[in-house]
């Protein structure tokens, strides 16, 4: 996985979002005037305790529910018509890929579905992706013939074929055990440095955001809100050494502690 495929990427802008659920006394603010900005080709990943709304965040980036108040723009256009033009590409929890269809059909997919509509799109050629993710010997098989991290790199690689400017990733490989995961992380990390996407993704480790990420935002809970975005400073191209480096563990000790703090607790 080392041929640079640069491509045009795209920003996200959040200003002043809130999002409440529930009505009366259990009406609950899950987002409070939160406002962000990921650069293009910038990996931002998102922390915080549960429940603070850092998938509702996402949800509200990808158009999959609507803010109360604010506004969101990818590449200064709206959510629905950035959905529309196939501009955000999201990776969920879970794989939820097609059991019987192959993993070079499940990529394939989205850009099967409704072919008209493609016309004009950048279109990237699934057996490229799925072999940059490693994948390249698994193109016939069945989900159900995979491991749950290559279920999950299928996933990520569909979320590239539409070559989209930004790419919302939710946990994706909180299912994983730890070696696994971070195998994977590595993968992907190898994958969007030569495809630097605008990236959100939500995560519970401190030390996966600090290898992928070029700012940490810390969120509280109660309202939702962000509490301190953490700049990266770790030079790139990362590899697993990064872990061992004083830097690394200094700036796992900065983001534990925000944490604590955000959390008003001693364990993180
Ligand atoms: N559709 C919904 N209806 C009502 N409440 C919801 C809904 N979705 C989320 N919530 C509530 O909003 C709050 C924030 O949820 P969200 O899933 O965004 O948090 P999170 O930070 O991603 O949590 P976790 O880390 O546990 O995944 C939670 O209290 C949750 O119960």
């Amino acid at each position: 996985m080392s041929s640079p495929l640069l491509t045009v990427t795209g920003g996200v802008e959040v200003s002043n979002v809130s999002k409440s659920y529930g009505t009366g006394d259990a009406r609950t603010t899950v987002l409070d005037n939160v406002s962000l900005s990921i650069r293009m080709g910038e990996f931002v990943s998102v922390i915080g305790p549960s429940g603070c709304g850092k998938s509702t965040l996402l949800k509200v980036i990808a158009g999959l529910t609507p803010a109360d108040s604010g506004t969101v723009t990818v590449d200064g256009s709206t959510v629905k018509a950035a959905t529309k033009n196939k501009m955000i590409g999201l990776v969920p929890q879970s794989p939820a890929l097609l059991p019987w269809r192959t993993v070079l059909d499940n990529v394939a997919l989205p850009m099967n579905v409704n072919r008209g509509a493609n016309t004009g799109r950048t279109l990237r050629d699934p057996r490229e992706i799925l072999d940059r993710f490693g994948l390249g010997a698994a193109v016939d098989k069945y989900p159900s013939q995979l491991s749950g991290g290559m279920q999950q790199r299928v996933a990520i690689a569909r979320a590239f074929v539409f070559d989209p400017s930004v790419l919302l990733m939710d946990e994706p490989f909180s299912a994983l055990d730890e070696m696994n995961r971070d195998k994977q992380r590595l993968g992907l990390l190898d994958f969007w440095q030569s495809n630097r996407k605008a990236v959100l993704f939500v995560t519970h480790s401190v030390p996966e955001a600090i290898m992928l990420s070029d700012r940490i935002v810390v969120m509280a809970a109660h309202p939702g809100r962000i509490a301190e975005i953490i700049d990266v400073t770790l030079p790139r191209p990362r590899t697993e050494d990064v872990y061992a480096t004083d830097e690394f563990r200094d700036l796992e000790g900065v983001v534990r502690t925000t944490l604590r703090n955000v959390m008003g607790e001693t364990h993180v």
